[in-house]
């Protein structure tokens, strides 16, 4: 806006647009009326719709075949709307019905279809894209990417659409892999979750109300899950873990008692030592006074002394009888609990797909892993890994340093793995010394690399013992999972890898 139309007022420039109307011999048109006074005002003007002059031509275009009568009423319409594209793409198909020899209804249909993208239909796409991502989770950082551009593209003015239709074919196609991970993940923690009430009722078969509650939730837990459910889910789990509170707070006190009575025993007991020891120096002292004594009258007294002694040591005994009676019961009755939760956390460990000693994978979390990923992999089509790793001159250590220290070496190497693999790798212990490492979206010499940056990782991270640096080294095979029916295969095959590695001088990788 200029500095002049600042300082006017809109009577001032409506004004002045009418002296400029009649100065420049201009007809008094609305359209004429609107850039004038935009001019004046100093205001960019924008081009109205010519509504008018548009539907004078459309009054003339031949409206004799049906194609004709139809698209000239899309062309009504576009002008009704205002809408430059609509008008366009109608244009384009009424301008090619002329060209076309003979032209089908399908056809006819075809040249109208407008050769740009709506502007609602672009938004609502845009929509639709926007609302489908929260539901896919915030892993897959790749979809977002897609999803932005996409929406960026189709909130732009007049999107080709050839253009949508390739982002849009590329983002669906990635939606279907995310969608199936999500429908996987969902399925692999409601497994977790039934897994956890599991646990919960095999702890508890001794409490008939927390197993049935156990049981309830088990049932509870079965897909497919509503939300409705899952709240009855939480409230239920509430009042499991309120009651196991309870039941953990009477074996505090249970506990309590019986330490409590081991201390009362422990004290009678040194009683009972005290007093038979005061009874038999009792005992002798009247022996003594009996072989000294010279007459009848004087042992008689002496005799009722150990008379006395003895009824106050048996006495003593009888008390000390029962308590040990009742300890022991007690004792027994702990002994059965004990047993008996031994033998469900024996029931439940069998359920842990963890090796206690270092926290990765055991052979049954490994054997699920894998059938997770190879089912991934194909669904994905993407290349998975697998390598098999063996410590060089392990007995060494061990007959050296020791078995708890040989424990340690494999504890260091369980976390240097860790640290110097990918996320979405998976570490297992699959037997004594031996590892196995799952490669997911990884191809061949990538896998093999992978491992030997895991010797250099070891090479640099030290196994410290008693300030000793203890240098850990490994042999490895690895092996591509070349299909479903392949797995047994491809885990032979790094077998033979590791065991070539081992043959050829150890600390090396061999890819198989
Ligand atoms: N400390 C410890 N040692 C284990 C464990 N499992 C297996 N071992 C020991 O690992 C050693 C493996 O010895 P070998 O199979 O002769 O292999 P190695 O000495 O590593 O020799 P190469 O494999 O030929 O390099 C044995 O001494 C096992 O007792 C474990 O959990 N802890």
């Amino acid at each position: 806006m200029t500095m002049a139309a600042l300082s006017r007022s809109p009577s001032e420039i409506a004004r002045e647009t009418l002296k400029q109307l009649a100065l420049r011999r201009l007809s008094p048109t609305p359209d004429h009326y609107l850039a004038l006074y935009d001019e004046i005002a100093g205001v960019p003007s924008t081009p109205a719709f010519p509504s008018t002059p548009l539907r004078a031509i459309l009054r003339v275009l031949p409206a004799q075949t049906p194609a004709q009568k139809r698209l000239l009423t899309a062309l009504d319409k576009a002008v009704e709307e205002q809408s430059w594209a609509q008008m366009q793409s109608t244009l384009v198909g009424y301008a090619n019905l002329g060209l076309a020899p003979v032209v089908t209804a399908d056809q006819e249909l075809a040249q109208a279809a407008p050769t740009r993208l709506p502007e609602r239909l672009a938004e609502n796409l845009a929509r639709l894209v926007d609302n489908t991502l929260p539901a896919l989770g915030e892993d897959d950082a790749r979809l977002h990417e897609m999803a932005q551009q996409l929406c960026e593209l189709l909130r732009t003015h007049d999107p080709l659409p050839a253009d949508v239709e390739r982002l849009l074919a590329d983002f669906s196609h990635r939606v279907s892999f995310t969608a199936q991970d999500q429908a996987a993940i969902r399925s692999t923690l409601l497994a977790l979750l039934r897994l956890v009430f599991e646990n919960i009722a095999a702890l508890c078969i001794d409490d008939a109300w927390l197993y049935g509650q156990a049981q309830s939730l088990l049932e509870a837990s079965q897909p497919p899950l509503q939300l409705r459910r899952l709240d009855g889910v939480a409230q239920r789990l509430k009042d499991v873990i309120h009651k196991q509170t309870e039941a953990r707070e009477h074996t505090v006190r249970a506990q309590a008692q019986m330490r409590e009575l081991l201390a009362s025993f422990i004290e009678r007991l040194a009683r009972m030592d005290e007093s038979s020891s005061s009874y038999h120096q009792q005992l002798e002292q009247c022996a003594e006074r009996i072989s000294q004594a010279q007459r009848l009258e004087d042992i008689a007294p002496l005799l009722e002394e150990v008379i006395g002694a003895t009824r106050a040591m048996a006495l003593s005994t009888r008390v000390a009888l029962g308590e040990l009676q009742d300890l022991r019961s007690h004792a027994d009755a702990r002994h059965a609990e004990i047993d008996q939760l031994r033998q469900e956390l024996d029931r439940a460990s069998n359920l842990a797909r963890h090796d206690p000693l270092t926290g990765s994978l055991n052979r049954k979390g490994f054997d699920e892993a894998l059938e997770r990923e190879v089912a991934r992999a194909l669904r994905q089509d993407r290349p998975l890994c697998v390598a098999l790793l063996d410590l060089d001159d392990f007995k060494a250590i061990n007959d050296r340093l020791g078995h708890a220290v040989g424990d340690q070496a494999l504890v260091h190497l369980a976390q240097v793995a860790r640290d110097a693999l990918r996320p979405h790798d998976q570490l297992a212990r699959y037997g004594g010394e031996e590892f196995v490492i799952l490669l997911p979206d990884t191809e061949l010499d990538e896998a093999a690399q992978i491992m030997r940056r895991l010797q250099r990782a070891l090479t640099t991270r030290f196994f410290l013992q008693q300030g000793e640096r203890v240098l850990i080294t490994f042999s490895a095979g690895v092996a591509q999972v070349r299909g479903d029916a392949d797995v047994s295969d491809a885990v032979r095959r790094a077998d033979q890898g590791m065991y070539l590695a081992k043959r050829s001088g150890k600390n090396r990788v061999v890819a198989a």
